[in-house]
């Protein structure tokens, strides 16, 4: 096993799907895949793997924000051979043009967060998604809004007025870690994409309930396993 995911070379698909939920990991793995088993459960990250019109495909938490998004990614990508993660993950709607409900696809994340400030040295580094799964996920979900999206290392932002500027720079929602699974799969020669679902817009307040974040979020999922998958 790895350092912190608890599954032996073999276990784990090469293609994984990703919400930061552990229990949202565990609501698809038993809705949405045949034959799930469990991998993992070392610090309640939950992981399985199943089948998915028969395709081999596991589901792997990542914890909330890129820190530790970049812990799992990392072992994913060096331990296990994996090609292929799909965020599915819940964000924040910035702008009036998305409602609650709607699926955001990220074509690109910007970010805050010093990680690769760090490893770039000054340099900014712009991560984007693979563009054969942004294609392929676009094509599945006509409804969807593809753009940009802000990964930020503040669920609660001390500078909640820099997000107007992102709104006006085209950035339509906000999660917490795309960038960082953006950047560490070109590190690594794998695919990557980020597919959220608007949990809560922070324009006009609305919101979606803990149990409807973990076990409601069933399109995010079909349209990741057609993209990855179909
Ligand atoms: O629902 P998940 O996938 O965890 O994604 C979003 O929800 C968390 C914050 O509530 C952050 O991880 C953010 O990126
Ligand atoms: O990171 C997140 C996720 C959902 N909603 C937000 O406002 N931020």
């Amino acid at each position: 096993m790895s350092t912190h995911i608890g599954a032996q070379p073999g276990d784990i698909a090469p293609v994984v799907l990703m919400p930061g939920d552990p229990l949202r990991a565990r609501w698809i793995a038993e809705t949405s895949l045949d034959d799930a088993e469990c991998y993992t459960e070392v610090r309640g990250m939950l992981g399985y793997t199943g089948t998915w019109n028969g395709h081999r495909v596991s589901v792997q938490g990542s914890g909330m924000g890129q820190p530790s998004l970049a812990i799992y990614a990392n072992e994913l990508f060096r331990e296990y051979d994996v090609t292929t993660v799909v965020r599915v993950g819940s964000c924040g709607a910035l702008t009036e043009k998305v409602a609650v409900r709607d699926l955001v696809i990220a074509a690109g994340a910007c970010t805050d967060s010093s990680m690769n400030a760090i490893a770039f040295e000054g340099l900014h580094y712009a991560p984007v998604a693979d563009f054969g799964l942004l294609r392929d996920a676009a094509a599945a979900a006509p409804e969807a809004h593809v753009g940009l999206i802000f990964s930020s290392d503040s669920f609660y932002s001390a500078r909640p007025e820099l997000v107007a500027r992102m709104v006006d720079y085209g950035v339509l929602a906000v999660e917490m870690e795309a960038a960082a699974l953006y950047t560490l799969a070109a590190k690594h020669g794998a695919r990557a994409l980020a597919i959220c679902t608007v949990s809560d817009h922070v324009v006009t307040g609305e919101e979606t309930t803990a149990q409807e974040r973990e076990q409601t979020f069933g399109r995010m999922v079909e349209v990741a396993l057609t993209a990855a998958l179909g």
